[in-house]
């Protein structure tokens, strides 16, 4: 018999993603649903709409979701854990709203949301808060009973989501030619944001120097980096990397670019990079296109041997994780002590984010935080 875990006060999971196109007729629609009132140049959005045609207008994003969905109610399943999964997203079906209207009709109160970003940002975690706040406007609109919304806190450093990354980077070093893999470098590759959207990332207090967001990204670096050196007995030198800029060319964002480093190491003369995606929670177009498509060519180009490790995904161990997430944050809600899991520097990440967190450049009310308008 497993053992009962209990999920109150909450009554539901509901996992929040980006979402994608599955199908050519869906990616212009589905481009507008991203990009209304954000200014990105319209060449900009021709050439992302590129990428998606390339896999014939689907993005991996869904099947990825999909999935999880399947791991986690597995993963509940086996350990007791009576908490049913639901799935929404913020710009393709199914969306937020019509999950969460279906969330009310089925009786749910207290909902936990589970973000498909496991880092602080205003593009990785507000911007969520206030899809949530705008979903929940509409079903008051209805003049439907609004359930009570709180975010797990950000993952990046739970051991569940660190030691999948870590053995697909020892999976990608022991793939490269015997002759260039102990001179192999590590390149941690991430979206790249505005830098004043890094510098204002994470609560007031963590604000400057590129923010929680860049500074959540090198823990995870530096704890994977650190895990390969002790199981390896090889120190792999590793740089924080970034990619899939898009925005104006004359608005700084953060650097170096993943290829522009790739050029920079071979000129080095390095003899082989491992690409290691530790922005991404799953196998998004953003590692098919810009890390497996181009990153790829560039140094095929090169003559540089590289590899792209493997993202979490749908990994048991990351399921697990949020098992482990869901039941801390139930208990800590009951009132209980909890010693929250956390590898690394900086400790367990804040439950609730607080006011001045991640702000956006035109405020907009945001739920699932100090500052939400909703219970
Ligand atoms: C930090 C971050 C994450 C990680 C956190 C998270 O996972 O949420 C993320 C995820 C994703 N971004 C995605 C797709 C896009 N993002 C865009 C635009 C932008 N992203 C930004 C940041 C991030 N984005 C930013 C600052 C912009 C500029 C415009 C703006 O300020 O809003 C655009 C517009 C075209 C372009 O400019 O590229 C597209 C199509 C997909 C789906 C991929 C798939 O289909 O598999 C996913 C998971
Ligand atoms: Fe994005």
């Amino acid at each position: 018999m497993p053992d009962v875990l209990d999920p109150a006060p909450y009554d539901a999971l509901l996992l929040l993603s980006f979402g994608g196109p599955e199908g050519p007729d869906d990616v212009v629609p589905f481009l507008e649903n991203v990009t209304r009132g954000r200014g990105i140049p319209k060449e900009r959005l021709k050439e992302v709409g590129q990428h998606y045609f390339l896999f014939g207008g689907v993005s991996p994003i869904n099947a990825q979701n999909r999935a999880l969905l399947d791991a986690l109610r597995e993963d509940f399943a086996a350990h007791g854990l009576d908490l049913p999964v639901y799935w929404g997203n913020r710009n393709w079906a199914p969306y937020l709203t019509d999950t969460l209207r279906e969330m009310v009709a089925d009786g749910r109160r207290r909902i936990l949301v589970l973000a498909t970003s496991a880092y602080a940002s205003y593009s990785g975690c507000r911007q969520y808060r206030e899809n949530l706040a705008e979903a929940l406007a509409t079903l008051e609109a209805e003049g439907r009973e609004l359930p009570r919304i709180d975010k797990l806190r950000h993952y990046f450093n739970h051991p569940g989501f660190i030691e999948p990354m870590i053995e697909g980077v020892l999976e990608s070093l022991a793939d490269l030619p015997e002759d260039v893999r102990e001179g192999a470098h590590l390149a941690f590759s991430t979206h790249s944001i505005p830098e004043t959207a890094a510098d204002t990332s994470g609560p007031a207090g963590q604000h400057g120097d590129g923010g929680a967001y860049v500074r959540q990204h090198l823990d995870v670096a530096r704890l994977i980096a650190e895990a390969v050196r002790e199981r390896t007995g090889v120190d792999h030198p590793w740089r924080l990397v970034y990619q899939s800029r898009s925005g104006a060319p004359h608005i700084p964002w953060l650097e170096p670019d993943i290829c522009d480093h790739l050029e920079e190491l071979h000129g080095q003369g390095v003899p082989a990079v491992v690409m290691a995606p530790i922005g991404f929670v799953s196998d998004h177009m953003e590692v098919l296109y810009d890390l497996d498509t181009e990153a790829k060519a560039k140094a095929e180009e090169l003559g540089l041997p590289v590899r792209r490790s493997a993202t979490v995904g749908a990994d048991p161990r990351f399921a697990a994780a949020v098992r482990d997430l869901v039941t801390e944050r139930a208990a800590a809600e009951r009132g209980k002590k909890v010693a929250p899991c956390a590898l690394g520097a900086l400790g367990a990440s804040h439950d609730v984010c607080p006011v001045g967190c991640c702000p956006a450049r035109a405020p907009k009310p945001a739920a699932a935080g100090a500052d939400s308008p909703y219970a």
